[in-house]
């Protein structure tokens, strides 16, 4: 990397407002800004399934850019998905179309755990490939690199697939904590190993997706997962101290403080919480991201605007903020909403 483009990188507003730093203007990026909603991304995956679009660095290159290049977002988010690691890693599982990922022998006893592979980074070569070519490429934008967090992945492997209600994982924490700790544990330096080489290879920040742990109260958390999750950001900040660490999950009200505690320097918020609230749990140390709900961009744009500039005014609020959607963007999201949203961030918030 050129000294102009570590340079540009570091004074880019969205690792300024990580970094609770004044910026010229808010940056934004969305969740899943890189998917469905876009009609180039459908025509890139129209026949490759998306495990294997993944492995490809070339795919996953040209996926992470659309959206940086047709919305102007602040930062682009790596193309990858949470179980990627965990099939690198030797777990039987594919994604479904509609569905999400479907776990082919769900985890459930000691010997389910002992199968699970270690994750060695060596495995991974392709993805780190992948954020050389896009770093190289976004220049002075920087790439957040990403994983799921220890809860969120066990859900997938203990039920199967996509779940409401948490019932299995739920069962095995209360019933089994030292097989659930085991299990937790393992997921965590799998996760821990897919950060690193993401970093490595040139990722100027993380998010850890915790998207289900709203599912669990503040106790459980601060029982069952809090630990996990703190070890996979504490290894990010061992290697790597000055890459910001988001974390994110969804209903995470009451989790808020626990989950800044985990070790991350960003929280992502969900739409439930507004922001200065969330912030005036989360304490001066800490920066937001968030938090338009994502069924907003489907009212008429003045509407979506009203919603953008309320949730700008709770964000100035707080000593950081990053503008972000309560959770991914949806799939049947208008793609042109999007871009007229990054414009409306960026004049709205100028200083
Ligand atoms: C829920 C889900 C998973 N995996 C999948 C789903 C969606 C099921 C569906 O709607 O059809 C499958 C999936 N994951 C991704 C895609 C392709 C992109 C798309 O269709 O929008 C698809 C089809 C990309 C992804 N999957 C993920 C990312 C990275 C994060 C991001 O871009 O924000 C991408 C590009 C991460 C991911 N992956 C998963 C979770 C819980 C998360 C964390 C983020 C969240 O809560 O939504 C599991």
């Amino acid at each position: 990397m050129t000294t102009s483009t570590a340079t540009a990188l570091s004074d880019s507003p969205f690792l300024r407002a990580c970094r609770r730093q004044p910026v010229p203007h808010t940056p934004v990026w969305f969740m899943r800004q890189a998917g469905r909603s876009l009609p180039e991304y459908r025509e890139v995956r129209a026949s490759i399934p998306m495990l294997e679009a993944c492995r490809r660095p070339d795919l996953v290159c040209e996926v992470t850019l659309q959206p940086v290049r047709r919305h102007g977002v602040d930062a682009a988010i790596f193309f990858s998905d949470i179980m990627v690691p965990l099939a690198a890693a030797g777990v039987d599982l594919d994604i479904a179309p509609g569905v999400g990922p479907v776990v082919a022998r769900p985890v459930r006893t000691a010997a389910d755990i002992d199968a699970i592979g270690k994750l060695d980074g060596g495995d991974l070569g392709d993805i780190a490939e992948a954020v050389r070519l896009l770093c190289a490429e976004l220049g002075g934008t920087p790439l957040i690199g990403f994983a799921g967090a220890p809860f969120t992945l066990a859900s997938y492997l203990i039920e199967g697939g996509p779940s409401r209600t948490y019932t299995r994982t739920k069962a095995l924490m209360y019933g089994e904590p030292a097989l659930w700790h085991d299990l937790a544990g393992r997921l965590a330096a799998i996760s821990a190993e897919f950060l690193r080489v993401q970093v490595a290879a040139g990722a100027s920040a993380v998010q850890l997706f915790d998207s289900w742990a709203g599912a669990l109260s503040e106790a459980d958390y601060r029982r069952y997962v809090l630990p996990h999750s703190a070890a996979v950001l504490a290894s990010v900040a061992a290697g790597f101290p000055d890459v910001p660490r988001i974390h994110f999950g969804v209903g995470t009200a009451v989790l808020l403080p626990a989950m800044a505690e985990a070790g991350a320097s960003v929280v992502g918020v969900d739409w439930r919480t507004p922001l200065d609230v969330a912030s005036a749990r989360l304490g001066p140390d800490v920066a937001v991201q968030g938090n338009l709900d994502p069924a907003a961009l489907f009212a008429p744009w003045p509407a979506v605007e009203t919603e953008a500039r309320r949730v700008l005014a709770e964000g100035a609020a707080t000593p950081g903020h990053v503008f972000n959607l309560g959770h991914g963007v949806l799939p049947e999201t208008d793609p042109t909403v999007l871009t007229r949203l990054v414009e409306l961030i960026h004049e709205a918030s100028r200083r």
